[in-house]
């Protein structure tokens, strides 16, 4: 028997929690059952209660204060200790069925998703191990990047390096499109969401400097804000724009859905794509006359 699910991941603040809330009364207004699990060892208030939550394992309040670390090493500590002891989430999700989607809210600390290998080892357990999910990555990134491109390209090369790491079913999304509707015309918004590099060489915030020289390295000073504004105008941030740009483009990987959390067609919408990802309606359409245990004729409606 095969499960289902979704793990929510993106930057802090991306809208996570939110996506997983509107999915969950998505789901219940289609008669799906859902099965949710934190996995963000801060998360405090839910819409609906999960049904795993890491923090009945570990809180990060808890490690930060007992082990002296900050929020981003509390947190992989708490994930350090989350593989240690698997069996919390092995052994309530062997009793979830094939019927349901499971849905797992992730932290916002960028670290997990870029070189810390914890989520490639819960990802290869959960997908490869007895539990056998059937799993698709759901990576947010807050929609108001577009407005600054050279924020749109760090946050989709983000969601790149998450991609090649975790080497499992991926789906971008752009959240919270709300806050940008009526900024940015329809056909720029198709060169965001199909990503497409030239934008980086159009960008009407940042005009093209004209001396490619006009900001070297060594002018960086970070206690200076006048002049750390001057490098994010130079010709080096240019440059180094441009080149990220070039790196997403030669990989030609990167494309992203709309997602406006409080309209149930968009979540809909983003919902139909990670059920294709994971192949989800194929299994049920499968087992349906068998565990109906009808006669094919008569589950199809042909039989009078
Ligand atoms: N306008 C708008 N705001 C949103 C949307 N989705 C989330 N937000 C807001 O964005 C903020 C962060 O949302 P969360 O869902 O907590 O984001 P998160 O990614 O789970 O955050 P962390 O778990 O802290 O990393 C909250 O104030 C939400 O109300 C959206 O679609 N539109
Ligand atoms: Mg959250």
């Amino acid at each position: 028997m095969s499960k289902f699910g979704v793990l929510v991941m993106g930057p802090a603040g991306a809208g996570k929690s939110t996506f997983c809330t509107a999915m969950i009364q998505h789901l219940q207004h289609s008669k799906r059952p859902c099965f949710y699990v934190n996995l963000d060892p801060a998360a405090e208030d839910f819409a609906f209660e999960p049904d795993i939550d890491i923090k009945d394992l570990i809180s990060l309040e808890d490690v930060m204060e007992e082990m002296s670390l900050g929020p981003n090493g509390g947190l992989i500590y708490c994930f350090e200790f989350l593989m240690e002891n698997l069996d919390f989430l092995t052994d309530p999700l062997e009793e979830v069925t094939e019927d349901y989607l499971i849905i797992f809210d992730m932290p916002g600390q960028i670290e997990l998703y870029t070189h810390v290998p914890i989520l490639p080892d819960l990802v290869k357990h959960l997908m490869r191990g007895s539990l056998n999910i059937n799993m698709c990555a759901a990576y947010l990134l807050e929609s108001t990047f577009v407005i600054d491109r050279p924020k749109f390209f760090a946050g989709t090369l983000s969601a790149m390096s998450a991609m090649l790491m975790l080497e499992m079913p991926h789906v971008n999304i752009l959240s919270k499109m709300d806050l940008i509707k009526g900024q940015v015309a329809k056909r720029d918004l198709k060169r965001f969401l199909d990503v497409d590099a030239r934008l980086a060489d159009e960008d009407p915030s940042r005009p093209v400097p004209s001396n490619d020289l006009d900001v070297l390295p060594e002018t960086l000073d970070n206690t200076d804000p006048a002049k750390t504004e001057n490098v994010m105008a130079g010709s080096a941030f240019y440059q180094l724009n441009k080149a990220v740009a070039r790196l997403i483009d030669d990989f030609s990987l990167v494309s992203f859905l709309k997602l406006d959390a409080q309209d149930e067609d968009s979540v809909n919408a983003v919902l139909s794509y990670i059920d294709d990802a994971i192949q989800f309606h194929e299994a049920q359409e499968v087992k349906e006359p068998k565990d109906l245990d009808m006669d094919p004729m008569e589950a199809s409606g042909m039989d009078d």
